[in-house]
């Protein structure tokens, strides 16, 4: 059986499916890993299966008012009962999220979702990209982790640029590199490090 990750996501126009279809994309890059797009604004009972039988749990969100979407609040208040069981206990998860800033207060986003992973009882995998951009003089607004953040991936949009437009290729290509390690990850987990070692 294959190793599932699930992409948990809500988008209000689009820029956030975007990055959540990159992170699938990066997770199901892995050999013997499945990625299963699920969107949060349906809570219904194949979305809690599908959570439920997940080893990782990607969160995304738009950045609203410096935190996650009321939509994504409302999956996350919802997840009570399995809280109350604790049955995500020991998954894996992360976190991404896009907002019209290039700041945009997404770290604050960032920090909601790692604390609602915990709250769960998860481990939370960080981005584990250096910073690029203007981190140094030679960097280039097409370098991995152009935005530079380290808890999960960040993505911007510019508000009147429809989702066939924006996140920007490096913030979507940042995105697939957290789908791949938190992939990557999960199947160390399951396997040991040792397996597919040289
Ligand atoms: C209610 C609301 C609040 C927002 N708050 C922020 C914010 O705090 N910071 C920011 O940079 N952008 C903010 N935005 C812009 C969105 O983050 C941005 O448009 C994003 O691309 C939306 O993602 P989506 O297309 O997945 O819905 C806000 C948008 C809305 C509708």
């Amino acid at each position: 059986m294959s190793t599932r990750v699930a992409i948990a996501y809500h988008s209000g126009y689009g820029h956030t499916a975007r990055q959540a279809q990159a992170v699938a994309s990066g997770a199901a890059s892995v050999p013997g890993v499945s990625a299963a797009l699920c969107d949060v604004a349906v809570l219904d009972a194949p979305l809690w299966e599908t959570l439920a039988d997940a080893e990782a749990i990607i969160f995304g969100t738009p950045t609203h008012m410096g935190s996650q979407s009321a939509v994504f609040q409302a999956f996350a208040e919802a997840s009570g009962p399995v809280w109350a069981r604790q049955g995500w206990r020991d998954k894996l998860a992360a976190g991404f999220t896009t907002s019209a800033g290039v700041s945009g207060d997404k770290l604050n986003t960032l920090s909601s979702l790692a604390v609602f992973a915990a709250q769960h009882g998860m481990h939370w995998v960080s981005l584990g990209l250096a910073p690029g951009w203007l981190y140094s003089s030679t960097g280039d607004v097409e370098d991995l982790n152009r935005l530079g953040g380290f808890l999960g991936a960040m993505a911007q949009a510019p508000s009147d640029a429809g989702p066939a437009e924006a996140p920007a290729g490096a913030d979507l290509r940042t995105a697939e590199h957290l789908g791949r390690r938190v992939a990557q990850v999960a199947v160390q987990l399951r396997h040991g490090r040792l397996v597919g070692a040289a």
